[in-house]
């Protein structure tokens, strides 16, 4: 349990209808009823208050008490709902901080909780996803992982490792009277189905992580292809820069879209050519960097210099890549509806004919891709270097080369994987975890 008792402002800061400040320490109940100036709440009842301080008035509010350890830190806690204006915030601010309670850091409300056995770090991950989520299917994911659905699963998996190591025990016991084979082969056979497992995972994982920070596309072609024209079209603003100049774009231009819940960063990148000057050559890498780490590109090519497609672009066009046909309104001939068998998707970006048929391809592709199934998920980079420490160890699992470092391999594995809840080594990832939360949750 911690000394200090700290306080924030948990909801948005500026103006709104209310704000709520959140308390969380031994000294929380005595800070409300020095500002209440009367008993405590009952607990988990909301109770109205007159907030004083120093004989100046604060504000009206409510006053909610979640005495320890049921709470949600496993602290004394104390919520108090005041009026949304900063000058109320403000004050109430400095009045906390002059009964001794100190400013929260990011995320220390959930790192308490974790501490105290409220929470283990998935779902405080889980937390701060189902803040930052801006798309239906992200909320939904965090929700799952909220749920404890990770949770179980890596502790599942500890289990399973937990029994190989009690069947390795059993094997050194034996040892001196020879290993009975039936043994080390039945953990040889469990170390296996828990490497498939995990490694099924890591495959799904991928995809969660995508989900959590966004499905890159980028849109990639010639100079003049109408790219810059097709990002603000899907954007539905301007925000590249268009005109009938070649080599208009430059840096690489990012909009971020929910496609159908389907949260996708879509970028803008220089048209492809052999470049003129060092800027546009700069540009142009950018551009080729930005295609290397997309999931899906965009190969925008111009209907109305056809037959011919440009090379450049069409050097680019793989399984990852939609062949896009822009400014169809400019053509007069019939277009080709494939290339190199990729469906031609033929479109204008200035009438916004075809649109809907990209959409909906483009919902179609990132959904059958990035689809995440109802099983638990690896939904961080964290999650992942767990497991793969974990598969690292059972690689080098071998019971019957030396049957101590056999034994010290699972333990290894079993230490990795306890990393993704927290259960050992928690210090050095702590900070990993909590840091990216905001100030009050
Ligand atoms: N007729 C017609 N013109 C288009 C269409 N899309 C874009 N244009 C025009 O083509 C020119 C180039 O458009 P941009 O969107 O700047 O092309 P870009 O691919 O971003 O070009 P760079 O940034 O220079 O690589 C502009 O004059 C646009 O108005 C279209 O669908 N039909
Ligand atoms: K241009
Ligand atoms: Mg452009």
């Amino acid at each position: 349990m911690s000394h200090t008792t700290i306080f924030a402002l948990a909801s948005a800061p500026g103006r709104g209808g209310v704000a709520v400040f959140r308390l969380s320490g031994p000294r929380a109940a005595e800070a409300l009823r020095s500002l209440a100036g009367r008993d405590l709440p009952a607990p988990r009842t909301a109770q109205r208050v007159r907030l004083r301080h120093r004989d100046e008035d604060i504000d009206d509010g409510l006053a909610l008490m979640f005495p320890a350890p049921r709470s949600f830190t496993g602290e004394d806690v104390v919520e108090l709902h005041v009026h949304g204006g900063r000058a109320v915030a403000a004050a109430l601010s400095d009045a906390l901080v002059s009964l001794g309670l100190v400013p929260a850091e990011p995320g220390e409300f959930s790192k308490r909780a974790f501490l105290n056995g409220k929470l283990d770090l998935t779902r405080a991950e889980a937390i701060a996803d189902l803040v930052d989520a801006e798309t239906a299917a992200q909320r939904r994911q965090a929700l799952r992982q909220l749920d404890g659905g990770l949770a179980a699963l890596a502790d599942r998996w500890r289990a399973e490792l937990v029994r190989a190591m009690a069947l390795m025990e059993a094997v050194i016991d034996f040892s001196d009277e020879g290993v009975p084979d039936g043994l080390v082969g039945e953990v040889g056979r469990a170390v296996m189905a828990l490497t498939a497992d995990l490694q099924s995972h890591l495959v799904q994982g991928q995809r969660s992580e995508r989900l959590r920070d966004g499905i890159h596309i980028a849109i990639v072609g010639a100079p003049n292809a109408g790219k810059s024209s097709l990002l603000n079209r899907l954007a539905g603003r301007e925000a590249a820069i268009v005109s009938s100049v070649a080599g208009t774009t430059r840096d690489v231009i990012e909009v971020h879209l929910d496609l159908h819940g389907w949260p996708v960063v879509l970028a803008d990148t220089a048209g492809l050519r052999e470049a003129a000057e060092d800027v546009e050559a700069e540009g142009i890498r950018r551009a080729l960097a930005r295609a290397e780490m997309a999931d899906l590109k965009l190969a925008v090519f111009d209907a109305s210099l056809l037959p011919a497609w440009d090379g450049p672009t069409r050097s680019m066009v793989d399984a990852d890549a939609l062949v896009v046909l822009n400014k169809a309104d400019k053509s007069t001939m019939a277009l080709p509806a494939e290339l190199d068998g990729h469906p031609v998707l033929a479109l204008s970006a200035r009438t916004g004919d075809g649109l809907d048929g990209l959409l909906s391809v483009l919902e179609q592709e990132v959904s059958t891709r990035y689809a995440v199934s109802a099983a638990p998920a690896l939904t961080r980079a964290r999650h992942r270097a767990a497991v793969e420490d974990c598969l690292a160890a059972l690689g080098r699992f071998d019971p019957v080369a030396e049957i101590e470092l056999a034994a010290e391999d699972l333990r290894l594995a079993a230490a990795a994987l306890g990393r993704i809840t927290g259960r050992v080594d928690v210090e050095e990832i702590l900070d990993v975890v909590f840091r990216e939360f905001c100030i009050g949750k």
